[in-house]
């Protein structure tokens, strides 16, 4: 029986899920910062866990894609995972983090694994460790747990390849246990995680490259020169073909859109094609010859992979479904889990484009259908009046990150594709980031603490004093009212929580019906994952 934080044994009313997150829970440590342990020793007691779950042959013989880098990560590992599927292979890929459900992180098949195979393999493994750790080699921590569960999970569902995400870092992510893969990725490197991996970009690129291999080929997107030094160094130090891959031509797509939003998915797109051509090699599915026209031509396989891959949280676009059946797209949702300052940029141009893209689709869907006004809006005293978009912002970041680097790049980026917030909205997210399950949701609304959203909310206010210039191009509405909010100042409000926000949101459309409102929801992965629980309930 498990038992709960408190050590009481759980109640009955607790379903077997909850019982296993509970564990996993238990597992949770407050993330090391570097001086705090010795990261090598920590890492190296990941084989005597691979020795208790006898998965050391096991991984030897995995036919691994390894993928680390700062930004695009999980937007690359989906795209070859899809392209691999489409092309008829039995995949396994690992994520991280999850939005709502631990069970996202593990994909068969491109599908999340069911509860019960969840259950059955998560068990299989806490059991044998428990048994076997003590206090001098004692349970794996939360992450090197699910790295080793991923592992036993691809393993014993004999998939042809798994992709393996890297959690943080390289060198000594739980997933660098991997002896051999066949071919590893290094996204784009930025400044993340600093207070763990370095800050420069060349003690982050050291970290990152820690994932190549002994003559394993390799492959990274553009880099900035510092960073692509540092790359090329440790590559010839193992004898690893290193190779630069430019990002996809969206003329190779024949017409179709890549599943994933924003300009900077096709160099994730690019650097996936690069990894499944070679994986597809190695593994003997593609000849030399083929490799070298696939620079003008995609095969269709690889088509329908990159166009029909999909990962939540990432550029997605969620009309709220409460005001959709009365009054259809008045509230959309922009939602984008950037939180570094390149990210930041990227997501802002993702969402600057989106949004004039959404008018396109909802003016050529009026005109296919007279009845769906949405251009138009006819008001109580029978006058019609053209509709208006408007663009809110609702941001959260974590309190490791720096404001002063993230909102700034955010406001600026916008600002230069013409699209100005007319209001700012802080919140602190729903859910206590370190917990799993019933765990994450925190007891009671009262008491939250708001001083880093009031210090979000500084930041903002000052960035908009310094931007006077920058006026607003959004005409309605003329007032907003805030009254639900903690702490209102002229360009942003400070809420207390995202129920709340998301009334007030639905209130002032209701409130506003000339009005479209178009809400970027962005800073961090926890604060979408928590929206998205919500809207799309
Ligand atoms: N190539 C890229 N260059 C810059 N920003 C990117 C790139 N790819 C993705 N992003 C931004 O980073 C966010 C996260 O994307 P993704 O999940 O693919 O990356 P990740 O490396 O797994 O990130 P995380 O740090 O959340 O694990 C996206 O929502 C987008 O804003």
């Amino acid at each position: 029986m498990a038992q709960g934080d408190n050590g009481s044994s759980k109640s009955s009313s607790v379903t077997p899920y909850e019982e296993a997150l509970d564990a996993l829970s238990s597992l949770i440590t407050k993330r090391t910062r570097v001086g705090d342990v010795n990261m090598e020793e920590r890492f190296n007691v990941l084989y005597k866990y691979l020795k208790m779950l006898d998965l050391e042959e096991a991984i030897s013989n995995m036919k691994i894609i390894h993928v680390a880098g700062t930004k695009g990560k999980g937007s690359t590992c989906t795209f070859t995972e899809s392209i691999l599927r489409n092309c008829g292979f039995r995949t396994g890929l690992f994520t991280s983090p999850h939005l709502i459900d631990i069970r996202e992180r593990f994909r068969l098949d491109g599908v999340e694994i069911s509860e019960e195979k969840f259950l059955v393999y998560f068990w299989w493994c806490y059991d044998r460790l428990k048994e076997n750790t003590d206090d001098n080699v004692p349970m794996p921590t939360f992450f090197h747990f699910l790295a080793l569960l991923a592992f036993k999970i691809f393993a014993a569902e004999q998939v042809d390849v798994s992709i393996m995400e890297v959690g943080l870092g390289g060198k000594y992510d739980a997933t660098n246990v991997v002896p051999t893969p066949i071919v590893c990725g290094i996204t784009s490197l930025g400044y993340d995680h600093m207070e763990i991996l370095g800050n420069t970009l060349g003690e982050i690129a050291g970290e990152k490259a820690g994932i190549f291999k002994h003559r394993i080929p390799a492959f990274t997107v553009p880099q900035p020169d510092e960073a692509m030094h540092v790359l090329r160094e440790k590559a010839s130090q193992l004898n690893v073909p290193l190779q630069v891959v430019t990002p996809l031509d969206a003329k190779l797509l024949n017409g179709s859109r890549l599943a994933l939003g924003g300009e900077h998915q096709y160099i994730n797109a690019g650097l996936a094609i690069a990894l499944c051509s070679t994986w597809l090699k190695m593994n003997g599915h593609l000849e030399d010859s083929y490799l070298k026209h696939i620079q003008h031509t995609l095969p269709e396989k690889f088509i329908k992979g990159l166009t029909t891959a999909s990962l939540q949280g990432r550029a997605q676009i969620v009309p709220d479904q409460f005001i959709n059946d009365e009054i259809p797209n008045e509230l959309v949702f922009f939602l984008d889990g950037a939180h570094s300052p390149e990210s930041m940029e990227a997501c802002a141009r993702w969402f600057s484009l989106a949004i004039k893209d959404q008018d396109q689709i909802l003016f050529h869907q009026k005109l296919d259908n007279s009845n769906f006004s949405n251009q138009v809006v006819k008001m109580h005293n029978g006058e019609t009046v053209q509709k208006k978009s408007t663009q809110i912002l609702l941001f959260n970041c974590m309190s490791e990150r720096n404001p002063q680097l993230l909102l700034p790049h955010l406001m600026k980026t916008c600002a230069d594709h013409g699209v100005y917030f007319k209001k700012a909205l802080f919140v602190p997210g729903l859910s206590v980031y370190h917990k799993v399950g019933s765990h994450a949701l925190p007891a009671t609304d009262s008491d939250v603490d708001l001083s880093w959203q009031l210090t979000l909310q500084r930041v903002w206010e000052n960035l908009m004093q310094g931007n006077k210039e920058g006026k607003s191009n959004n005409s309605a509405p003329e007032e907003l009212n805030m009254e639900m909010s903690a702490s209102n100042c002229e360009h942003s409000a400070v809420f207390s929580s995202l129920p709340l926000v998301l009334k007030w949101l639905r209130d002032t459309v209701q409130q506003n019906q000339s009005t479209r409102f178009q809400v970027l929801v962005t800073g961090s992965i926890h604060l979408i994952g928590d929206m998205l629980k919500l809207v799309k309930k």
